[in-house]
C-alpha cells in the first residue's frame, strides 16, 4: 500500500509541477491481475482499483493493521470496465459497467472477479475508517438520484449520478458517485467550491488517449493545476478547490469523507475571488 501524508497550504504554493503531481495525482491505479491501494493520511482515505482476471482477494496489507480490510473500514466500489462479479462474504454481486456498491464494516471476505478475460472489470474504491456496519448493497445507477447542472453556453452541463449518500444509501462517512459532461461541455464543477468539512478525490473517466483534463487545485486566490489523463485520480484536500477543463466531454468519479455528509455544504468560490 502506497502511504501519501497530508500537506498544508502554505507549503504546496511552492511546489513545482512534479511535487504537485508526487502529492497529489494517482497515475497508476488500474493494473492488470492486481489491487492496487493508496493510503492518505487526508481523512485517511484508501483510493484503489482491482482489475481481476483470475479471482483477487482484498486483504489489508500491514500499513492499516487489521485482520481483514474492512475489520473497521466501509467502502464504496463503482465499475468503470467490463461486467464482472464482487463477492462478499459468500454472496455474489454480477456488476455491469458503472454499477456500484457499498460495502459495510465487519465485511471479511471480498473477491473480486471478471466476466469475461479480455474485457475484465475495473472496480474503483474509496474506503474510509467506519464505527457501524450499515447494510452492503448493490447500487445501480438508474434508481439513484440524479442532478443535472450548467449549461452548455457555460460549456458545463453536466449530470450528477449520486451513489452513496444519506436516505439512499447509509454510510458511515462515505459519499460517492459519478458526474458525467455533456457532448460539448468540458468545464466540471465550475463555477468552483471548498468544503473544509470534507476531502474529495477525483478520478476522471471516458478521456480518450489524445484527450486529458486539467484538474485546479489550491486555495482559491492562489490555484495550481495539474494534467490528468483518462484513469488518473487527484486527492484533493480540504482546503482545496476541485475542478477540471477538458480537451472533450468527460466523466469523473468523486468520492468524499469527513466531518458531515452533506453534498450540499460547500462555500462557493465565485469567479471574481479565483486568482
Ligand atoms: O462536493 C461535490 C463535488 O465536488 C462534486 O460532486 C462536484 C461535481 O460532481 C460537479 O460539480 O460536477
Ligand atoms: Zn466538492
Amino acid at each position: 500500500m502506497e502511504i501519501r501524508t497530508a500537506s498544508s497550504p502554505k507549503d504546496v504554493k511552492y511546489y513545482t509541477t512534479e511535487r504537485l503531481r508526487e502529492e497529489f495525482l494517482v497515475e497508476n491505479l488500474f493494473k492488470v491481475g492486481e489491487i492496487t491501494s493508496v493510503y492518505s493520511h487526508i481523512d485517511r482515505i484508501i483510493i484503489g482499483a482491482a482489475m481481476p482476471i483470475t479471482s483477487l482477494m482484498l486483504t489489508p496489507g500491514e500499513e492499516i493493521r487489521a485482520e481483514y480490510f474492512l475489520q473497521r473500514r466501509e467502502m464504496g466500489v463503482i465499475n468503470v470496465g467490463g461486467e464482472g462479479t464482487i463477492r462478499v462474504d459468500g454472496t455474489e454481486y454480477t456488476l455491469k459497467s458503472r454499477d456500484g456498491m457499498y460495502i459495510g464494516m465487519g465485511a471479511k471476505e471480498v473477491i473480486f472477479s471478471s466476466k469475461e478475460k479480455d474485457e475484465p472489470a475495473k472496480f474503483y474504491y474509496n474506503s474510509a475508517p467506519a464505527h457501524k456496519a450499515y447494510p452492503t448493497v448493490h447500487i445501480k445507477p438508474e434508481n439513484c438520484v440524479r442532478v443535472e447542472l450548467g449549461s452548455l453556453e457555460q460549456s458545463n452541463h453536466r449530470t450528477i449520478t449520486k451513489y452513496i449518500l444519506p436516505g439512499q444509501i447509509e454510510s458511515c462517512q462515505l459519499v460517492m458517485g459519478l458526474t458525467s459532461l455533456k457532448p460539448g461541455s468540458v468545464w466540471n464543477t465550475m463555477p468552483c467550491h471548498t468544503h473544509d468539512r470534507r476531502m474529495e478525490a477525483y478520478l476522471y473517466l471516458d478521456l480518450s488517449e489524445d484527450s486529458l483534463v486539467f484538474h485546479y487545485m489550491g486555495e482559491p486566490i492562489e490555484t495550481r493545476h495539474i494534467v490528468v489523463r483518462n484513469e488518473q485520480a487527484v486527492i484533493s484536500p480540504s482546503w482545496s478547490i476541485h475542478s477540471g477543463c477538458g480537451t472533450k466531454a468527460y466523466s469523473f468519479i468523486w468520492g468524499m469523507l469527513g466531518e458531515n455528509q452533506d453534498f450540499d455544504d460547500m462555500d462557493g468560490v465565485s469567479l471574481g475571488t479565483l486568482r
